[in-house]
C-alpha cells in the first residue's frame, strides 16, 4: 500500500493543462522528487495532494484511503500531511515553541514541539522569535514543526532554495536523515537536478505536465528517456546524423551505435561534456582548443571541431587549463553518449 498515490490525475487552469495524466506512487519512507523547468506542474502536483488545490479528474490516495477523487474531496487539514514551502511560512508572532506547536491536536502539544525541535537541533531556541533567527534555522523549524504532527505524507516545495550553497548541503543531508527517521512518503518538487539526485529515491522528470520518466536517479541520469531528459541533467554536444546500414551514426568524434533506430532513420547524438577525457592511446582523436576555464574542481575545454561546426565542449578532471591552440588527444566514453530518433 502505497503512503501516497496519484492516479490518472488531469488538472486544468482554464484551456491549460498543468497537470496531465500523472500516476505516482509513494511507498511510505520514500522520497520521490518531482524535478523538471518552471511551469511544468510540479507545484500545482503537490498542491493537489495537499488538498489546497481541489482535485479535477482522477484520484489521490494517502495510506489506501482515497483523500481525493471527481465526488469529493477531504479537506487539506483532514489528510495528515506535513508541508514545507519555499519561504518557510513561519508566524512572525509566535515563538518558535508556538509556531512548531502549532499544528498539533494533542493534548502535549508543547512536548511534542520541544521534541521535534531537540531532533532539528534547535531545542535551546524554543523562546526565540522567527526574525532572530537564520535562515538555515528557520528552515529547521519549519521541518520540526511539519514532523511534529507525525504526517504519513512530507510535502516539500523548493524546501532549500533560500539557503545559501554550503548551508544549503547540510541541512539537505539532515533533513534526508531526518524524514527518514520518520518513515514518511515524501514528494519534494525541484527543478535543480543535482538536487533531485541529492535527496530521492526515485525521480519524477516532468514536462508540460506529464512525467516523462521516473526512475531511481541512476537510471535517470545513465538511461535518459528522450534528449530532452538527457539535457535536463546537464548541458550536451549534440550531433545529428542518419543510422548507416552497420547500425551506427556518424559524428565528428566517430561512429556511435544506435541499436534502438532503424538503418535510414534520422538521428540526434548527444554527448555530455563529462563523456570526453583526454587519452594518449592510438585510439583517441587529436583536436586543437579554443578556450579553456576552471569551474573550480574541473574545466570546461572547447575544442575546435571545423569549420560550420559549434565548439566541442568537454568537462576534464582534474582541470586542465592548455592554452588556445593547444593540440589534445580525447575519447568518448560511451556509457555518457546518447541516440535518440531525431
Ligand atoms: N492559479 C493558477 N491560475 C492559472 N494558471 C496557473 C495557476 N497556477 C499554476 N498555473 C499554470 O499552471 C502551469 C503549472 O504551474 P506550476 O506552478 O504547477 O508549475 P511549476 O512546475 O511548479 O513551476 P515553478 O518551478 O516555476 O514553480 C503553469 O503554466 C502555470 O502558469
Amino acid at each position: 500500500m502505497a503512503g501516497l498515490a496519484f492516479s490518472n490525475v488531469t488538472h486544468r487552469f482554464g484551456q491549460r493543462i498543468a497537470v496531465d495524466d500523472l500516476n505516482i506512487e509513494i511507498e511510505a519512507g520514500e522520497v520521490v522528487c518531482l524535478l523538471g523547468p518552471s511551469g511544468c506542474g510540479k507545484t500545482t502536483t503537490l498542491r493537489l495532494a495537499a488538498g489546497l488545490e481541489t482535485l479535477q479528474q482522477g484520484r489521490i490516495a494517502i495510506g489506501g484511503h482515497v483523500v481525493a477523487d471527481e465526488r469529493g474531496s477531504l479537506a487539506p487539514e483532514k489528510r495528515h500531511v506535513g508541508l514545507i514551502f519555499q519561504d518557510y511560512a513561519l508566524f512572525p508572532h509566535l515563538s518558535i515553541l508556538d509556531n512548531v506547536a502549532f499544528g498539533i491536536t494533542r493534548r502535549d502539544a508543547l512536548a511534542e514541539a520541544q521534541a521535534a525541535l531537540d531532533k532539528v537541533g534547535l531545542g535551546d531556541r524554543g523562546r526565540s522569535f522567527p526574525h532572530m533567527l537564520s535562515g538555515g534555522e528557520q528552515q529547521r523549524v519549519a521541518l520540526a514543526r511539519a514532523i511534529a504532527p507525525r504526517p504519513a505524507v512530507m510535502l516539500m516545495d523548493e524546501p532549500f532554495s533560500g539557503l545559501d550553497v554550503r548551508l544549503r548541503d547540510r541541512v539537505r543531508d539532515e533533513t534526508l536523515a531526518l524524514l527518514a527517521s520518520t518513515g514518511a512518503a515524501v514528494l519534494l518538487v525541484t527543478h535543480d537536478p543535482e538536487e533531485a539526485m541529492r535527496m530521492a529515491s526515485r525521480i519524477a522528470l516532468m514536462r508540460a505536465g506529464r512525467v516523462v520518466q521516473l526512475g531511481t536517479p541512476e537510471e535517470l541520469y545513465n538511461r535518459p528517456a528522450d534528449a530532452g531528459a538527457a539535457r535536463f541533467f546537464a548541458e550536451a554536444n549534440s550531433f545529428a546524423g542518419t543510422v548507416g546500414d552497420d547500425g551506427q551514426v556518424a559524428t565528428p568524434l566517430g561512429p556511435v551505435p544506435a541499436p534502438a533506430l532503424r538503418p535510414g532513420s534520422r538521428a540526434e547524438v548527444l554527448i555530455r561534456p563529462h563523456a570526453l577525457r583526454l587519452d594518449d592511446s592510438g585510439q583517441s582523436l587529436p583536436l586543437r582548443v579554443l578556450r579553456a576555464r576552471l569551474l573550480g574542481a574541473d574545466s570546461l575545454v572547447e575544442f575546435d571541431l571545423g569549420p560550420g561546426l559549434s565548439p566541442l565542449v568537454a568537462r576534464l578532471s582534474p582541470p586542465h587549463l592548455p592554452p588556445a591552440g593547444t593540440e589534445m588527444r580525447i575519447s568518448v566514453d560511451p556509457g555518457q553518449c546518447f541516440v535518440f530518433a531525431a
